[in-house]
This record gives structure tokens, C-alpha cells and sequence, in this order.
């Protein structure tokens, strides 16, 4: 044989494993996995060559935006259309396949669950699972907690939880307390002679940034705070902070932030800003989601308004309320809880199998990924009864373990060992900022607002939260 044949023989039979193997990738793998977890009852949508579902996930966001507005909480008692709007995919194709099916994007397998003892088992085993690659995210997130993997992940947690113990959520609540007092105190100048509408989501992402600012950044909150404003350059302005941290003689000896806190530790520089950018921005975001949502709930259903302003009135008498009596506002914190529920500011947790791994009897091979979609999780009847997609705090009036048939069906922040790390310190500031405008203004939600809650990372209200509010 010549070399030019030899050549072709080469390039040909190169050719045929190249094609074999992508033939392997996006036709024989995922049929093969379909019949698997067909196999085992799990049903789906079908794989489609290289786009899987993508098609008709994108039809049925069509067909949505075709539907007509949403009504406004005032005028249906019931928030029912939530998990449609959000992930309108999810219902669709669990009334039709069951509580968990799989469907597919591109040639990737997601495993869709909504039992929550399915869910409760998988956020339990960390060995077994890893959070989910998603470039996007950690554009954003860089190497930080949210998106570390194995022995990575466990050493980073043991190293950042101290930042949320009791001592220092004493000292954030301080914080809170004062950055809240001076926005009560600019909106109660606007409210002296007239009722006030305002967009409280701006409001609030304001206040939000501003207290996550001086908790990671300390004196140079300011500094820190341009963070959130230049999201395209992240990278520069958290090392412009972190230079000014390390030049000696920039920072007090013992300065008692997030940042002071970090650069004790074992971490890198690296390792720190990506750490610094987590809390900052992303932790704030949710925050803020939270109280827009609280508000638009309570200013509709105004009697849980008063409900909760009673109690703060009887419990606080006028006082500020602190770290430490929080725990003792009952109803603020039921009505908390059940705007999590209905409005979960992150909706949507994944999971994906490392290994080949046995979950309540069903054989998971390793690669598939698992979607929880917390939101649809939140709205199902046969967990919470027939009221599901109603307001009605009064659900949580035992505790959140049981305030449905499964106790882990409640999962704002998810379960286990990876659950949200800032859950304690939201949960304060969502508390303390509540009870104080509670203290100090009533307040409706305004004609003006048009109900249009959006998934961009979290939830969120499309087109504002006006509020309008009135000086007790
Ligand atoms: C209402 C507010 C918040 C909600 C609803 C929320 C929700 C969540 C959820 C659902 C996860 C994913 C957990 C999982 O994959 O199992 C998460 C992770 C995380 N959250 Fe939050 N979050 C909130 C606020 C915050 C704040 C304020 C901070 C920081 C100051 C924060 C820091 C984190 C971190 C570091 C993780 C990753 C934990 C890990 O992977 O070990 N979160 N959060």
C-alpha cells in the first residue's frame, strides 16, 4: 500500500471512530438510559437526536406567553398558576409521566423529582452527589462554596460556618437594625402628610446591598458595594477591595467583617474574592426577593398584617426588636415562612449523580442529573391539601416540620449537608426588617402593581412591588 492510501486509510478509519463516538454520545447513551429508568416505571417526554426536549420546552414557554396576564393576588385568593408560570414544563409533563420523569436537554438526562422522601434521601447523601456544573453560575460564582465539589466543598464549609454563629448573627443584627432605622426614617419624612407609593423591591435591594456591603466589607463597604452595581466586572473591583485589605496598615488590626474574618483563614486571595462575591451579591439578591414578596402578600391579605403587628406591638412595646426575641414573634414568623413557600426566591436545586448509585430503589446511573424544582414542590396538593396555592400562614402555626404530610416538604433552603449556608443570617434580616416597618407603617399593595413573578437566578417580581404605605 502507498502512503497516500495509507493516509486515506488513516484519516478514514479515524473518521469512523469519530462518528461512532458521537453517534455513541447523542443516540445509543440516551436511548439506552431511557429504557433503564423505563425500565423501572420512570416515563418522560422521549429523547429527540441531539436536542432532546429543548424543542418542546421551548413551545410550551411559547404557548405561556400567549396566556393571558396573571391576576393580581387581590383578585384570586389563589396563587395556583406559581409552578406553572415558572417551570410550565414541570407540570405539564408530571400530570402526564408521574412525580418524577425524565426528560432531556440536548443528550444530557435530567432526572425530574418532586417526592419529597426521594429528595429528602438525595440531599442527605453529599458523598454520593455534586452540585450541578453550571458554567453561568459560576461565571459569577467563580471557585466559591456554592460550586465546589468533593473535599473542596467539605473544607471550604468548615472553614466559612463560624461566619453564622450565634455571637456573630448577634452583631449582624445591629447592623440590620441601624441600616433599616435610617430607611424608616427617610420613608416616615415622605409619609408625614400623605400616603406614599413606593416600589419596595428597589427599596429593598438597596437596603439589602448596603447591610451585605458592611458585613463582608467593613469600612469599605462603599468600595464593596460597587460589586453588585458593575456585575461585568466583578473580578476587578473585589481585588481592587481585597488589594486594599492586604496593603499593610489598610485595616485595623481586628476588624470584625466578613473580609477580616476570611483573611485569617487558611484560604487564598483567590478563594477569598470569590467567597466575598458569593455573600455580597448573590446572598443579597435573595434577601431582598424575600421582602419585596412579604410585602405584596401582607398588603394584600391585610389581616395577617394586623395579626403580626398585634403581636409585635404586644411582645415588643415599642422597643426595637433584637437577635434574641425574634424567636418569640410567632406569627411574623409563620407569615415568613409561608411567603418562602409560595415564593421560593431560589425555586429551582440540582443535584448530579457522580457514580452509579441505588436511591429508594430505583438504579441511577452515574451522569444523570437530578432537577428539584422546589417551587412545584411548594404547590403540590397531596403534600399540603387541598388549599395548596392559598396564603394561609396559620399552616406553619406548629413549626415547618409540620406544617405538611412529608416534614422535609419545605425546603426554601433545601435539606442536609449542603443546604444554604446563609440561611440563619436571612432569615434574621427578613425578621428583623419585617417587624420594624410592621412597627412603624401600614401598608397595601397598590392598584398599580401588575403580579408577573420571573425566574432570572432567583424569583422575582417583573415589573416592580409598589406598595402603598400609611405612618401609624
Ligand atoms: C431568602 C434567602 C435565601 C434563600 C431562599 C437561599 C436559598 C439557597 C438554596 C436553595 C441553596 C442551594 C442549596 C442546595 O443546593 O442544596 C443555597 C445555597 C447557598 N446559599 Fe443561600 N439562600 C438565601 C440567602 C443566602 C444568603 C444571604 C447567603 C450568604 C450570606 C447565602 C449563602 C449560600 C451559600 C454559601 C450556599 C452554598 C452552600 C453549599 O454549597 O454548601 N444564601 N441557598
Amino acid at each position: 500500500m502507498d502512503l497516500v492510501s495509507l493516509v486515506y486509510l488513516s484519516l478514514g478509519i479515524f473518521t469512523l471512530c469519530m462518528l461512532s463516538k458521537a453517534l455513541t454520545v447523542v443516540w445509543w447513551n440516551p436511548l439506552r438510559i431511557q429504557k433503564h429508568f423505563l425500565d423501572q416505571g420512570i416515563r418522560g417526554p422521549g429523547y429527540s437526536l441531539l436536542f432532546g426536549n429543548l424543542k418542546d420546552i421551548a413551545q410550551i414557554h411559547r404557548q405561556l406567553q400567549r396566556a393571558p396576564p396573571l391576576p393580581s393576588p387581590s383578585e384570586s385568593k389563589s396563587h395556583h398558576y406559581m409552578a406553572e408560570r415558572i417551570f410550565p414544563h414541570v407540570p405539564f409533563w408530571s400530570t402526564k409521566y408521574g412525580k418524577n420523569f425524565l426528560l432531556w436537554i440536548g443528550p444530557s438526562p435530567f432526572l425530574v423529582v418532586t417526592d419529597p422522601e426521594l429528595i429528602k434521601r438525595m440531599f442527605n447523601e453529599p458523598h454520593h452527589y455534586f452540585i450541578t456544573e453550571n458554567p453561568p453560575l459560576r461565571r459569577v460564582l467563580g471557585q466559591s462554596l456554592p460550586v465546589s465539589v468533593g473535599d473542596e466543598w467539605a473544607n471550604k464549609r468548615r472553614i466559612l460556618s463560624p461566619l453564622f454563629n450565634m455571637e456573630a448573627l448577634k452583631d449582624m443584627s445591629q447592623i440590620i437594625a441601624k441600616a433599616t432605622n435610617k430607611m424608616v426614617d427617610r420613608w416616615s419624612k415622605f409619609i408625614k402628610l400623605n400616603d406614599w407609593e413606593v416600589d419596595v423591591q428597589h427599596e429593598f435591594e438597596d437596603l439589602a446591598e448596603n447591610i451585605a456591603a458592611i458585613i463582608v466589607f467593613g469600612k469599605n463597604a462603599e468600595l464593596g458595594k460597587q460589586i453588585g452595581h458593575l456585575q461585568l466586572k466583578l473580578q476587578d473591583v473585589t481585588s481592587k477591595v481585597l488589594r486594599i485589605a492586604y496593603v499593610p496598615g489598610s485595616r485595623d488590626e481586628q476588624e470584625n467583617d466578613f473580609l477580616g474574618f476570611l483573611l485569617s483563614s487558611t484560604l487564598t486571595q483567590e478563594q477569598i474574592e470569590d467567597e466575598c462575591r458569593v455573600f455580597s451579591t448573590a446572598g443579597y439578591d435573595t434577601i431582598s426577593m424575600a421582602l419585596s414578596w412579604a410585602f405584596i402578600l401582607l398588603g394584600t391579605h391585610t389581616e395577617w398584617q394586623d395579626k403580626a403587628r398585634e403581636e409585635i406591638d404586644e411582645v415588643l412595646k415599642g422597643n426595637q426588636p433584637s437577635f434574641e426575641i425574634l424567636g418569640r414573634l410567632k406569627i411574623l414568623n409563620m407569615v415568613v415562612n409561608e411567603t418562602l413557600r409560595l415564593y421560593p426566591p431560589v425555586p429551582l436545586a440540582a443535584r448530579e449523580a457522580k457514580k452509579d448509585v441505588r436511591l429508594e430503589g430505583l438504579d441511577i446511573p452515574g451522569g444523570t442529573t437530578f432537577a428539584i424544582p422546589i417551587i412545584a414542590i411548594h404547590y403540590d396538593k397531596e403534600v399540603w391539601g387541598d388549599n395548596a396555592a392559598e396564603f394561609d400562614p396559620s399552616r406553619f402555626a406548629q413549626g415547618a416540620s409540620k406544617s405538611a404530610k412529608h416534614p422535609k416538604a419545605f425546603m426554601p433552603f433545601t435539606h442536609g449537608p449542603r443546604m444554604c449556608l446563609g440561611m440563619n443570617f436571612a432569615l434574621l434580616e427578613i425578621r428583623l426588617v419585617l417587624a420594624m416597618i410592621l412597627q412603624s407603617f401600614t401598608f397595601v399593595t397598590s392598584p398599580t402593581y401588575k403580579h408577573d413573578p420571573v425566574h432570572a437566578l432567583t424569583m422575582k417580581p417583573g415589573k416592580g412591588a409598589q406598595i402603598i404605605f400609611k405612618k401609624i
